[in-house]
């Protein structure tokens, strides 16, 4: 139910971290309406549906409002939860309908469509996450949850916002705010850049990174990794390949996201992850040549 003097937000995007967070944004008694392509809505034919989340065992039912994004009323709040290739053109489709002092949510992963946003939209008040949950679409607007992480979210604009804050109330969330979400995203992007794109290639599970001829991608991956990340000004005192050594063990049954998207003829994240790091090791003069193989092996490949 919603609460007329809590804000109303407005969630573009409705698969997998979309219908999550618009469940737990219901739950916890802030309206919310999901924006959805004006095609999908036509398709759909009615401006409400039930959600359905499935998380440790336990199916709750919501009955969420939708509108086509770029046709409904006035946003005050909107959090992102396209893909990072289709962020911008997305928050682009709903341009019209922000307000002057909108607060704009970006949930997506790597690095670049945040800073996009930021960059088209100086005007509003833009945050970036960053989130280790995880949950997978069933159907639509059905997802079960895979796992409670954590999430932290921190601004990316100079404008304020009042409405963040509440955010990290969201029931069943781990949802924190940070100064600094410039590090919380470069220290994901950085483990993700030495498995994802690796694992995609190889058509393997994380644990079969451990092995010696993979394992010795990971490790030229996450010293050029950090050699750029710390040309570029970013400073982390853990080691990197510890950090994706344990990241490997915890995770190695799991089939990492590009992965998924690569067996499901998705596009990939890549180009917004080990792309990224490419992007700066240019502007900055290093080489990098275990990234520039593995994205050119990949694309080999058809992966994209
Ligand atoms: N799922 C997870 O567990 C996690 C995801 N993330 C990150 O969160 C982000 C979202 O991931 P996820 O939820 O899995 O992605 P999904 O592909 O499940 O959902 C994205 C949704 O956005 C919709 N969409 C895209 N463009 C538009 C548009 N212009 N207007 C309206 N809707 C649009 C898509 O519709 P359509 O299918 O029609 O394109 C799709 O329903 C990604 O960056 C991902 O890396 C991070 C951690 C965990
Ligand atoms: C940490 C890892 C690699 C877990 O699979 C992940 O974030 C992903 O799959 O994108």
């Amino acid at each position: 139910m919603g609460n007329t003097d809590s804000p109303h937000w407005h969630v573009l995007g409705a698969g997998s971290i979309g219908c999550l967070w618009t469940s737990k944004l219901l739950q916890s008694g802030f309206a919310c309406t999901v924006l959805l392509r004006p095609e999908k809505l036509d398709a759909l034919g009615s401006f409400s549906h039930d959600l359905i989340l499935t998380e440790n065992g336990n199916t709750t039912t919501h009955t969420v409002s939708l509108e086509a994004a770029g046709t409904s009323g006035q946003i005050d709040n909107l959090i992102v939860t396209t893909k990072a290739f289709n962020a911008l053109k997305a928050v682009r489709s709903v341009a019209g309908q922000l307000s002057p002092s909108a607060t704009i949510v970006l949930l997506q992963n790597g690095m670049g469509s945040q800073q996009a946003i930021a960059e088209t939209f100086p005007e509003h008040s833009v945050y970036a996450g960053s989130t280790t949950d995880g949950a997978w679409l069933e159907d639509f607007l059905k997802i079960q949850r895979a796992g409670s992480g954590k999430t932290w979210l921190g601004s990316i604009s100079t404008e304020p916002s009042s409405s963040i804050s509440m955010l990290a109330g969201l029931q069943d969330m781990d949802i924190e705010l940070t100064t600094d979400i410039q590090s919380k995203l470069l220290a994901k992007l950085a483990i993700n850049s030495a498995i994802n794109g690796l694992a995609a290639l190889q058509n393997c599970r994380n644990g079969d990174l451990l092995l010696s001829d993979n394992f010795r991608t990971v490790t030229q991956l996450c010293k050029e990794t950090e050699e750029i990340l710390l040309a570029s000004g970013f400073r982390d005192n853990t080691n990197l390949l510890d950090v994706v050594k344990q990241v490997l063990i915890s995770t190695g049954d799991n089939i990492c996201s590009t992965l998924q998207d690569v067996r499901h003829q998705r596009p990939t994240e890549l180009a917004w992850i080990n792309g990224y790091l490419l992007g700066l090791a240019e502007t900055l003069n290093i080489e990098a040549p275990g990234h520039h193989r593995l994205m050119n092996d990949l694309a080999r490949q058809g992966i994209q």
